[in-house]
């Protein structure tokens, strides 16, 4: 049986996801698309060379008995509302980060989820799924460094547009590591501390840029992650664990080594899309096959809810200057089982 798609938000990734389900991925195929700009999706899927139903309205996607189940790839704050009526609907739904813009919301989605009786949502958190994350969660849990002690991390864009604001460094970039350092060293924050560096004279006015998040586990592990997202060199991901006995990094993406004119060089990409392809597919495919299978397995509404009660902290940290305390409540039986 072929899973019928249906795609809010036909803008960069979700163009990407629709490409890859129709072209790439097995077992799935994109049948209804909405955007606020119509004839945006519409040019968009002819270029793809795909046909599907276009919608204005991303409810009427959720509703369409040929749909079944959904991707939420429009912007951050329709998230919330469109996974909530998912859920309604008792459709499984894929949604990209963030689940909501604060753990309240994230909370929300959680309580329908759990009301429902069966996991129905994942996070479009697709780290956990890139094989170098992969390969350097291997060689901390088989204890290959020791137990770790700091992480040293950076989250580099080439730019951004104007219309991203201080806080978006949090919930729309920093997002990703609040979820896969938790995942990595399987230990949860305790408090944040968020340090604004000279601001690069790439920024704008409404942007600090860059900017530094000093946290602390449970476990008393010290993390720093820079996010620069004005660096104007390349797309840059980083994460250095120094265990008791070593360091271990996060391997750099496969990139042919140049001695050429004196010099010797490799390539450093410059966008998402490139940086994690291979991490897409598999993300994707795996909610293809786990919607099939009738189990989700992959990031859920707790671990989309557990990344914004620290994007909350960060938020609040970026105001005060001051360390700020990430209090996360005790995880429902229900996220045990399912
Ligand atoms: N996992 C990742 O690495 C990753 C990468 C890129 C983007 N994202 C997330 O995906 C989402 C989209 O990002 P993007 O880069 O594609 O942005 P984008 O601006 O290119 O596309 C967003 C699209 O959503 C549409 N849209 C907005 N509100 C809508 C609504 N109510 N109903 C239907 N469509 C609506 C817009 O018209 C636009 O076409 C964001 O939430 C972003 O955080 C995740
Ligand atoms: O939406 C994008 C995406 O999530 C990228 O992975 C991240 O590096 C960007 O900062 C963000 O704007």
């Amino acid at each position: 049986m072929t899973l019928k798609l249906g795609v809010i938000g036909a803008g960069a990734i979700g163009q990407e996801h629709i490409r890859r389900c129709n072209n790439v991925l097995q077992g799935a195929k994109v049948v209804a698309v909405s955007d606020i700009n119509v004839d945006g999706a519409r040019a968009a899927l002819q270029r793809l060379n795909i046909e599907a139903e276009v919608y204005a309205d991303g409810y009427q996607v959720i509703q369409s008995p040929e749909v079944d189940a959904i991707l939420v790839t429009s912007w951050d704050p329709t998230h919330e509302e469109f996974t909530l009526a998912a859920i309604a609907a008792g459709k499984p739904v894929f949604c990209e980060k963030p689940l909501a813009m604060s753990a309240e919301g994230c909370r929300r989605v959680v309580d329908a989820e759990v009301k429902h009786g069966k996991r129905l949502v994942q996070v479009g958190f697709m780290r956990p799924y890139d094989a170098g994350y992969r390969a350097l969660k291997k060689v901390i849990t088989e204890g290959g460094i020791g137990e770790p002690l700091m992480l040293h991390c950076a989250h580099r864009n080439p730019s951004v547009p104007e219309s991203y604001t201080t806080d978006m460094a949090i919930t729309n970039t920093l997002i990703h590591e609040l979820d896969v350092l938790r995942w990595l060293t399987n230990d949860d924050y305790k408090s944040v501390q968020v340090v604004f560096p000279r601001v690069t004279s790439k920024s704008h006015a409404r942007l600090k840029d860059p900017q530094i998040v000093l946290f602390e586990t449970q476990k008393g592990v010290r993390i720093d992650v820079e996010i620069f997202v004005n660096c104007a060199y390349g797309y840059d991901i980083q994460c250095e664990v120094v265990g008791e006995t070593g360091i271990a990094k996060l391997p750099e993406p496969a990139s042919v080594q140049l001695r050429r004119d004196a010099k010797l060089s490799t390539t450093i990409l410059t966008d998402w899309k490139d940086r994690f392809i291979e991490a897409y597919d598999v993300e994707l495919q795996a909610f293809i096959n786990d919607v099939k299978a009738g189990e989700l397995t992959g990031p859920s509404a707790w671990d989309g809810f557990a990344a914004s009660v620290a994007a909350d902290a960060c938020l609040k940290a970026q105001q005060s200057g001051a360390i700020e305390p990430v209090e996360m409540p005790p995880r429902p039986a229900f996220y045990d089982k399912h």
